[in-house]
């Protein structure tokens, strides 16, 4: 069965629908200038909802060690961080000695073969995702709705588990893991009515569609 994660969610009753159809993981965005984004308090507090029921995670862009570091802190209930942009080796040193359980996502926007990360980088960190490059007035760097070509990803090994994203819906899903190989899939805006607002049939249709084997 292939994996499913549903991101940018914001209320309780949503992440019933998700986890009810079958998701097996959820992200919560903390990233100002999203229609999803969500104060670390309510973060805390649908991930302590969600519990032993999904994985759930933080997304964030471009964080500094600071609320890196806070969020390993104050909110015991999120299981990882999915980190949008460049970490260096020191900032995860730093936030896995305060909590050495807390997973490291590292999301790569890509579009070329050369744009995938070596084998030794994606080491690091404990999962990767692929999403889409934003385009140039895209004001945000993911959950833009935009999908790449999955092609890209054909005969890709990683050493660590990963995620493919990027404008993903309940109509595409099939075609791009099977054109990528993916088995664990993505999404946030293919599943709203409008940026920021998640639709019940789409949640399920996608999960339907993609845990189809
Ligand atoms: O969703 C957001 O607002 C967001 C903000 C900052 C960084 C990442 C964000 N979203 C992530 O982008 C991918 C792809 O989303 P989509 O399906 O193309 O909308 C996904 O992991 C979102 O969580």
């Amino acid at each position: 069965m292939n994996t499913v994660k549903i991101c940018g969610l914001k209320q309780e009753a949503m992440i019933e629908t998700a986890i009810d159809a079958g998701a097996d993981h959820v992200g919560f965005v903390h990233f100002p200038k999203s229609p999803r984004h969500l104060e670390l308090a309510r973060i805390e507090e649908l991930a302590h909802f969600v519990g032993k029921k999904a994985f759930s995670w933080v997304v964030l862009a471009k964080p500094s060690v600071e609320l890196l570091l806070k969020i390993a802190q104050d909110l015991p209930s999120v299981a990882g961080i999915q980190v949008h942009g460049a970490l260096d080796a020191d900032m995860l040193a730093q936030v896995r000695a305060v909590r050495h359980d807390l997973k490291i996502m590292r999301a790569y926007s890509v579009s070329l073969t050369g744009d995938l990360p070596t084998q030794e980088e994606m080491r690091c960190y404990d999962y990767v995702l692929f999403d889409a490059k934003p385009k140039a007035d895209d004001k945000l760097p993911g959950g833009n709705g935009t999908r790449f070509n999955w092609e890209i990803m054909q005969g890709f090994r990683a050493p660590v588990p990963w995620f493919l994203a990027g404008g993903l819906d309940a109509e595409n899903v099939q075609i791009a893991i099977s054109q990528s190989g993916a088995k664990m899939v993505d999404v946030s805006s293919g599943v709203e009515a409008q940026p920021g607002v998640k639709d019940e049939k789409k949640v399920e249709a996608f999960i339907k569609a993609a845990r189809f084997e």
